[in-house]
């Protein structure tokens, strides 16, 4: 009997865990949320699927093109959902300028979920900070020590240093008849750059490579998790934290050991020279504005390897795949460097702004192939754009792929046509600034925009620069195969750009270059 009994508690007790069970479920995915279209005017939604809401169309290896393709059929300001988690979709210039214009601040957070102890998209993460007083601290750290004049100005020799190692490996190919793969080299460059600004000393490109790739991957993981909301974008996120933690710790581990280095060398010398010197200033500062931690420093110097080598190397990668399959604008190209820099040395950033086609080629590459495709931001609270409501705690999606090649604000918007960033008088500057402000966002907009723009220019400008200049570039095919490809939340190309350079010239332009520093 009394086993019995123990029986029947037994299956009551399931009986009443399956119920709360269902319940749980039901509530969660099939019980209608209140209709919010019933009290605001949402923005059209293309038809969805039960419980999962419009998940499978994010399903896609090129998500940028599936979901360009859901715009241009569905419209240009889109409510998607996420299970029941809303997400909102721009893809067209003028809606895109307007909710920077009149909504900047309500979405200058990306909607990070902190995981914690991690250096990537943690609490210590400048990137996934919200904005506010730590953001500020760290945005005027990094003006004054690298993205500022004076900064930019500081950094010049480092970044002469690293152009011309550039130049002398692919000279050395060159002689040796074999051939580069342009995404190891600018890997190379812009590693190397980016490292000595900001550490004063280079890191190995294979560990880093290793591990950037691995960060890559898990960046798009948890771009998706931050889609979603509350416990259950925990949950996804808490599925990755093995992953976060692991490459974290590694990044940590390197970090760390160039940390106490810079800390020997201040306490020997006194002297800042880099922005690793700085943080650690402000890091021992009592008084400091905001007071960091070494996290926060180490976090910073991942942000800005992370942020600032993969766009770079993909752009430089694409423009010289578009400048090969394009012999007319490779023709232009060189015919205004020879002209302005000559053949005697090698072309240097002073030499920028005295070559427009050659800063137009840079822009329209990253126009036709925006190495970060698309953009998330989070509305703090409801607003309307375009007439429609966007509820507060929503995720803004930007598809600055399908918005710079928006046939409504582009003129042949597939055509690889560096002239449109030409303006010849003061008047048309000024306009092509206005009209660059409103359709052109690779570098995103408004106060979360990148503050590597100024100085991403000036690294691929002259590094592209030295490839045109300085060598003839064969190929084993007719033409360079421009299929797409993602690689975490970067667009590559599918078939990774290989071609032989063959110099231009008996001798190194380096030596010259070096009198001229
Ligand atoms: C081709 C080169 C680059 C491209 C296309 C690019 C693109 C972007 C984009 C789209 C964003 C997000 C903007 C937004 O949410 O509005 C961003 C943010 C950022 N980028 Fe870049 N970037 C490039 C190079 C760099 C470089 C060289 C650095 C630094 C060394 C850098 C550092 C950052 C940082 C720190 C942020 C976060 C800004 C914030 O949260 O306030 N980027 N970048």
């Amino acid at each position: 009997m009394a086993a019995m009994n123990m029986i029947d508690f037994q299956n009551c007790f399931i009986f009443i865990l399956l119920c709360l069970f269902s319940r749980l479920c039901y509530s969660h995915f099939f019980k209608k949320p209140k209709d919010p279209r019933l009290h605001f005017d949402l923005p059209p939604s293309p038809p969805s699927l039960p419980i999962i809401g419009h998940l499978h169309l994010l399903l896609s290896v090129l998500l940028h093109r599936s979901l360009q393709k859901l715009s241009t059929k569905y419209g240009s300001i889109l409510y998607l959902r996420v299970f029941r988690f809303p997400v909102v979709l721009i893809s067209s210039a003028s809606i895109a300028y307007e909710i920077f214009r009149a909504h900047d601040l309500n979405i200058s957070y990306r909607g990070f979920t902190p995981t914690d102890d991690s250096l990537f998209a943690g609490s210590f993460s400048f990137i996934s900070a919200p904005y506010g007083d730590y953001w500020k601290f760290m945005k005027k750290v990094l003006v004054t020590n690298v993205f500022g004049p004076q900064a930019h100005e500081q950094s010049r020799g480092v970044r002469a240093d690293v152009l011309e190692r550039f130049y002398g490996n692919l000279f050395d190919k060159a002689i040796k008849k074999q051939s580069v793969e342009i995404c190891a080299e600018a890997l190379k460059l812009s590693n190397s750059s980016i490292c000595k600004m900001i550490m004063g000393r280079s890191c190995s490109e294979e560990r880093f490579r290793a591990l950037a790739t691995e960060l890559d991957v898990l960046t798009k993981k948890l771009f998706f998790a931050n889609m979603l909301r509350a416990w259950f974008k925990k949950l996804v996120v808490s599925l990755f934290k093995k992953e976060t933690t692991v490459i974290s710790y590694r990044f940590d581990e390197l970090l760390e050991s160039i940390l106490v280095e810079h800390e020997k060398k201040l306490d020997v010398h006194h002297q800042r020279t880099d922005l690793m010197d700085a943080l650690l200033a402000a890091y021992r500062d009592e008084n400091a504005e905001y007071k960091i931690t070494r996290n926060h420093i180490k976090s910073i110097i991942a942000d800005l390897l992370f942020a600032g080598t993969e766009n770079q190397v993909q752009t430089i990668q694409w423009a010289m795949a578009e400048i090969i399959n394009n012999p007319n604008v490779l023709e232009r190209l060189r015919g205004e460097i020879d002209s302005v820099v000559g053949k005697s040395r090698l072309i240097q950033e002073t030499d920028l702004p005295k070559l427009p086609y050659l800063q137009a080629v840079v822009k329209e590459t990253i126009r036709l192939h925006p190495p970060g495709p698309f953009f998330l931001r989070f509305t703090k609270e409801g607003c309307r754009i375009r007439g429609f409501y966007v509820p507060e705690n929503t995720s803004v999606v930007v598809n600055v792929y399908a918005v710079m090649r928006d046939p409504d604000a582009w003129e042949d918007p597939l055509v690889f046509k560096p002239e449109r960033f030409l303006a010849s008088s003061r008047a048309e500057q000024e306009e092509e600034r206005r009209e660059k402000e409103i359709k052109y966002l690779p570098f995103g907009s408004g106060r979360r925009s990148c503050p590597g723009e100024n100085l991403a220019y000036v690294i691929m400008g002259t590094a592209i620069g030295v490839m045109v200049q300085g060598f003839e570039w064969r190929t084993t095919e007719e033409k360079i195969n421009m299929d797409e490809a993602v690689v975490g939340l970067s667009l590559t190309m599918a078939h990774p750009l290989k071609i032989i350079p063959v110099a231009r010239t008996s001798n190194s332009l380096t030596s010259s270059l070096q009198k001229c520093l």
